[in-house]
């Protein structure tokens, strides 16, 4: 099933980046909260640099979250026949999340590769990014993410094999908090024949080559 409309199909098409997929966000209901956190924390939210700020952020957020209302199989519905019974890997796909814990962003990379399945269904490239979008544009933490995107490989595109490692530096831990700066999280994900130690060793030696 499909949750796209005419404007977030357009969004979906465009470079990564561009979603505009914010009608399914209550702005109204955002501005509302942004003047009051204005106010609780001692802001004049009617000042002239303030004036916009909660239809600002409105915006912001209907960006930064519109992957809450993106299907992933719109994106791996698209595939090709084509015989490569070995990895396929997009790595360093730079992205941006939201902590679910303190809303702030945490980001980095994340690195995708699948065996794919046995009668020869591979998708396009974008489309590994693309999904990777879907599920950083949402409340998150690193673990559920990494695991959506493998999980939505197995699903959509039936592979033999699949690998997700994140990296990423979050802002909760660097900003605030316990302000460590440059702390990275790594997280990982495999399933089928990723399994087998030597091919998870060829795919994480693909993976760390820099
Ligand atoms: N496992 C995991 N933890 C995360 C992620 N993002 C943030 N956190 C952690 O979520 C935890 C929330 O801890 P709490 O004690 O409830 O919140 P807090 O008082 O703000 O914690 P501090 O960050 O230690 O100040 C913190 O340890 C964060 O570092 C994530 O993606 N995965
Ligand atoms: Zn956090």
């Amino acid at each position: 099933m499909t949750h796209f409309d005419d404007e977030d199909l357009a969004a979906a098409h465009g470079p990564a980046g561009d979603s505009k997929g914010g009608h399914k966000v209550d702005r109204p209901r955002i501005e509302a909260a942004v003047r009051e956190i204005l106010l609780a924390i001692g802001e004049d939210p009617d000042r002239g640099g303030l004036k916009d700020t909660p239809k600002r952020v409105a915006k912001a957020y209907a960006e930064v979250f519109a992957g809450l209302h993106h299907d992933p199989v719109d994106v791996l519905s698209t595939t090709f026949d084509l015989d490569h019974e070995e990895l396929v890997l997009v790595k360093d796909i730079p992205f941006y999340s939201t902590c679910e814990h303190h809303l702030v962003p945490f980001h980095g990379v994340a690195h995708v590769g699948y065996i794919p399945s046995h009668d020869g269904k591979v998708t396009g490239l974008s489309k590994l990014a693309r999904l990777v979008d879907i599920y950083a544009r949402r409340p998150q933490v690193q673990e559920r993410l990494t695991t959506q995107i493998v999980e939505a490989l197995v699903e959509h595109l039936n592979p033999r094999g699949a690998i997700v490692v994140v990296e990423c530096e979050h802002m909760c831990m660097s900003m605030r908090g316990i302000r460590k700066p440059g702390a990275k999280t790594v997280t990982s994900a495999v399933r089928g024949q990723l399994h087998d130690p030597a091919t998870r060793a060829e795919a994480m030696s693909l993976i760390l080559g820099r």
